[in-house]
């Protein structure tokens, strides 16, 4: 498929050219462009480490570029600092969604728009405003006086994007905002989207997922290590783009979710057992069991308990029923201590709240849970965890500098690499993963369920909560589906397809357990 010129179309509302930027000895960007029509959603693609927040900080005033030029409506563009991008029409909303905690959701979504922090409580124009765009958005929105700290993610994200939708952009930047979305916003979102755009708004979209760009993408510009390698069509086709992602270098197959699994899973034992915990008061009782080497999805519309649900197995909640068993030798999980004890490992959701030591370098970010392995002569040896660390950085195709560069140089995909590294070097017998590919590049996402798969053919239980329909047909054994706070259907691989696994979300009665 021919890639289009970047010249050809309207005159552009934002054209980039040959934009260079460096950390240190790290070219993030050498060669970037791109061309942005008035009224399109542009997605911007690449492997993690590729550019592309570089390119978005440049756009935001984050960051100065070494060289190369922008140009907005055709007059030239050199934000100095965010507040000189949103002055010329160019808001952007990070996947880490930043708000004032002890601030209500209404201060938090109109921050910044005039005196800093100033309470916007009062003003009932604005209150009308507000509670309209977060209405378009959410099914159940938060309250305009709740504070801001006591919203989930997900509407965390939602208040994040409305923020951005209040202000009315020239061009609106979604840099992974979408990640963390529960399937209605998301639904939500893009038909706001395409209202805006049809006014006039344009939307720069950088997304792993492809069925989002197939939904909304008009265009799609693909960088490869900080070069600009081609703008595809609205006809594009994923080949093509992976192709142009990797240089032909990466290509993996989606596994064949036919595949047999090696063993009948009945036959293999039992490693840990719910019995009639409760994921909320006044749930219905949970009952589940999870044998060696399977890969179990949870699933479910966001905030329906599968959150409570992977951390119950982690030993928080209601712990009376959660029992691991090794043999005829029965544990109960009592809690975090105890399931690290017993072998239980844990990846979260919230890579900055719960995972990233941003002090640290990412040599220490991996070793810190497993030190102990590279004790020598009565010393942490820096060159044993190096050796450990490199099996991952291989396999899992961690892009960094220097192992002691702080864990913060590292693209939010590849920190997010380094956490599930960090504890699956911890060699456990069942693997708590909640949402780890958020983040994560189309190839980099193929590694993980090739290394999980292996990982699970050896005896690995992997207990796994995505918010991607795709991920659970592609790589689960069997999913669990929630609803409401309780524990509603589980579907067999064979049953496994997107529409029955959706159906579930809605009526899990309609399908067996
Ligand atoms: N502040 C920084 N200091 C040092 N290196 C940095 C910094 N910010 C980015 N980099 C490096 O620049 C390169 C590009 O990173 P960038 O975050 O732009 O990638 P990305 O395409 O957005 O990746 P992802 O899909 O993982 O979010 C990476 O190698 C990253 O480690």
């Amino acid at each position: 498929m021919p890639t289009h010129p970047l010249t050809t179309g309207p005159e552009a509302v934002l054209a980039v050219d040959g934009l260079r930027k460096h950390f240190g000895p790290t070219v993030a960007l050498q060669d970037a462009a791109l061309r942005l029509f008035p009224g399109e959603v542009h997605a911007l693609v690449g492997e993690n480490g590729s550019g592309k927040s570089t390119l978005v900080k440049i756009l935001s005033g984050v960051h100065r570029p070494d060289t190369g030029s922008m140009t907005v409506g055709g007059r030239a563009f050199a934000p100095r600092n965010p507040a000189q991008a949103l002055r010329a029409g160019i808001d952007t909303v990070f996947q880490e969604v930043l708000g004032v905690e002890n601030r209500t959701v209404l201060d938090n979504l109109w921050l910044g728009a005039d005196r800093p922090l100033r309470p916007v409580a009062r003003d009932a124009g604005r209150r009308e405003k507000a509670a309209e765009v977060l209405a378009a958005l959410l099914v159940t929105p938060p309250p305009l006086d709740a504070p801001f700290g006591s919203l989930q993610l997900s509407d965390r994200q939602a208040c994040g994007i409305a923020r951005s939708l209040l202000r009315d952009p020239r061009v609106l930047i979604l840099d992974e905002a979408t990640s963390a979305l529960d399937l209605d916003t998301r639904t939500r979102l893009f038909t706001l989207v395409k209202e805006r755009a049809a006014q006039g708004m344009s939307v720069v979209l950088i997304t792993h997922r492809m069925d989002e760009i197939r939904e909304i993408g008009d265009r799609v510009t693909v960088l490869r290590s900080g070069r600009t390698v081609g703008t595809l069509g609205a006809d594009w086709d994923h080949d093509e783009m992976i192709r142009l992602m990797t240089g032909g270098a990466h290509l993996v197959p989606p596994a064949d979710s036919s595949e047999p699994a090696a063993c009948d899973p009945a036959e293999r034992p039992v490693v840990l057992r719910v019995t009639g915990s409760r994921l909320r008061p006044g749930g219905q009782p949970c009952h589940a069991e999870f044998r060696r080497g399977e890969i179990v999805g949870l699933a479910g519309l966001e905030g329906h308990g599968q959150d409570e649900f992977l951390r119950l197995l982690l030993g928080h909640g209601d712990t009376e029923g959660v029992v691991r068993t090794e043999g005829d030798g029965e544990h109960r999980v009592t809690d975090p201590r105890r399931a690290r004890d017993l072998g239980i490992a844990y990846v979260a959701r919230d890579r900055r709240g719960e995972s990233i030591l941003p002090w640290m370098s990412i040599l220490d970010n991996f070793a810190v849970a497993t030190a102990d392995r590279d004790v020598r002569g009565g010393l942490l040896s820096e060159a044993a965890a190096e050796r450990r660390f490199a099996h991952y950085v291989e396999r899992l195709a961690i892009k960094y500098g220097r192992s002691s560069d702080a864990v913060t140089t590292l693209s939010g995909g590849n920190q997010q690499k380094v956490v599930i590294a960090r504890w699956l070097a911890a060699d456990p017998e069942i693997l708590l993963l909640n949402d780890p590919t958020r983040g994560i590049d189309v190839g980099a996402k193929r590694d993980l369920y090739r290394l999980l798969r292996e990982l699970s053919a050896q005896g690995l239980t992997v207990v796994m909560l995505s918010s991607e329909v795709d991920e659970h047909v592609e790589l689960m054994d069997r999913v669990l589906v929630f609803r409401e706070g309780s524990l509603a259907a589980g579907l067999a691989r064979t049953e496994l397809d997107r529409e029955r696994l959706v159906d579930a979300f809605f009526d899990g009665a309609a399908v067996t357990a």
